[in-house]
């Protein structure tokens, strides 16, 4: 089944949920278009979902797919997070910032029962999830009111146990898409597969409807998967440079530079890996270093620097998120890049 009828859409693209760069507006201009818009909800409080949702609801009838990080919340460990901000102390020095008073920063909370009572008010008519699936109990709460539940995976293994679990669609994560790796059962990005790779194995050895997503930036990139079976497409990057996102100025600069040809998959900046543009820290300390902690404490130590580096208009501390295909970037609208992207 394609993703227009299942979900209730014109066309077949979904906008990509974008934690800590796009809110409402840019979900809002996507679903007006005939999209579907998606609201990340991963760094969200419970006030701010609430606020959100209200005003997709005010500014649109179209169906909006939500969307939240489902991971083990870590122990924390002593001694690798001390490891990990004596790493950073030289730049600490470097910036003039105090090493020994590092503020606490709001967590990325897992999706919990709090979450799934604010969506109850709104009913969202898409809920996704990264990094697997919360527990049965949230996921039945959903279906309750009809919402279609669907989320990534990365691995052949992982899309069989997504489906085993009932799930509406299945996202291919391919490994050149931008932001987290999707993965939950395995840790090894060497298990990590291109999406004209993976595709065709979800396709094959499951009977779930299969979202492409990683790379795809043009009309033709779109047909492409969906000539080979996909049920529709999930985009990201092409969106990031839309004026309805809240991409920094220092990410939209790099983006628009040759720097955005050169991606990598990095642990530095939340301790899980994902892909974004190669900046300064990712070439010292190396991409997947082992130094950060577990996800996502690795971003407290980190906030400072970046906080204070962007201040001087510079990138070496941020977190680039892009996938490897940069070229599909438009400073358009996200309304008329959606139906560049459809073929209309
Ligand atoms: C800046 C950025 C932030 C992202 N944040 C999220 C997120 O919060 N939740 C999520 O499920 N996926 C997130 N992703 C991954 C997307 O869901 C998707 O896999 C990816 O954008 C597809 O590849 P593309 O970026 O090449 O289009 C993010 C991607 C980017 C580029």
């Amino acid at each position: 089944m394609k993703v227009t009828e299942l979900f209730g859409i014109k066309h077949p693209i979904l906008q990509a949920p974008m934690a800590g760069v796009q809110g409402s507006e840019l979900a809002i201009a996507v679903a007006q278009a005939g999209g579907l818009g998606g609201l990340p909800c991963a760094m969200l409080s419970p006030e701010l979902i609430q606020q959100e949702l209200h005003r997709i609801r005010m500014a649109t009838t179209s169906p909006i797919n939500v969307n939240f990080f489902c991971h083990q919340a870590p122990i924390p460990d002593a001694e690798h997070e001390a490891r990990w901000r004596l790493a950073l102390r030289p730049y600490y020095v470097e910036l003039g910032l105090d090493p020994d008073a590092i503020p606490e920063v709001p967590g990325r909370r897992p999706f919990d029962a709090q979450a799934c009572d604010v969506l109850s008010e709104f009913e969202p008519e898409v809920v996704s999830f990264h990094f697997g699936l919360p527990n049965e109990q949230l996921l039945n709460r959903i279906r309750g009111w009809g919402g279609k539940i669907i989320s990534s995976a990365t691995t052949l293994e992982e899309a069989i146990w997504l489906q085993a679990r009932g799930v509406d669609a299945i996202i291919a994560q391919g490994l050149e898409a931008g932001g987290h790796r999707a993965m939950f059962l395995t840790d090894d990005v060497t298990e990590q597969k291109g999406l004209f790779a993976l595709l065709p194995q979800l396709l094959e050895h499951t009977s779930t409807p299969i979202i492409a997503a990683g790379g795809i930036a043009s009309p033709k990139a779109v047909r492409a998967a969906l000539t080979l079976g996909a049920a529709g497409v999930q985009i990201g990057t092409a969106y990031l440079l839309c004026p309805e996102a809240k991409t920094t100025s220092v990410h939209r600069q790099a983006l628009k530079s040759s720097a955005a040809d050169h991606t990598a998959l990095t642990r530095l900046f939340s301790g899980r890996p994902a892909r974004g543009i190669v900046n300064r820290i990712m070439r010292e300390l190396g991409p997947l270093s082992s130094l950060p902690p577990a996800f996502p404490l690795a971003s407290t130590a980190i906030a400072p620097l970046r906080a204070a580096s962007e201040a001087l208009n510079n990138a070496d501390f941020s977190p680039l998120w892009a996938g490897q295909n940069v070229k599909g970037c438009q400073e358009i609208a996200a309304g008329e890049l959606t139906h560049w992207l459809a073929g209309d």
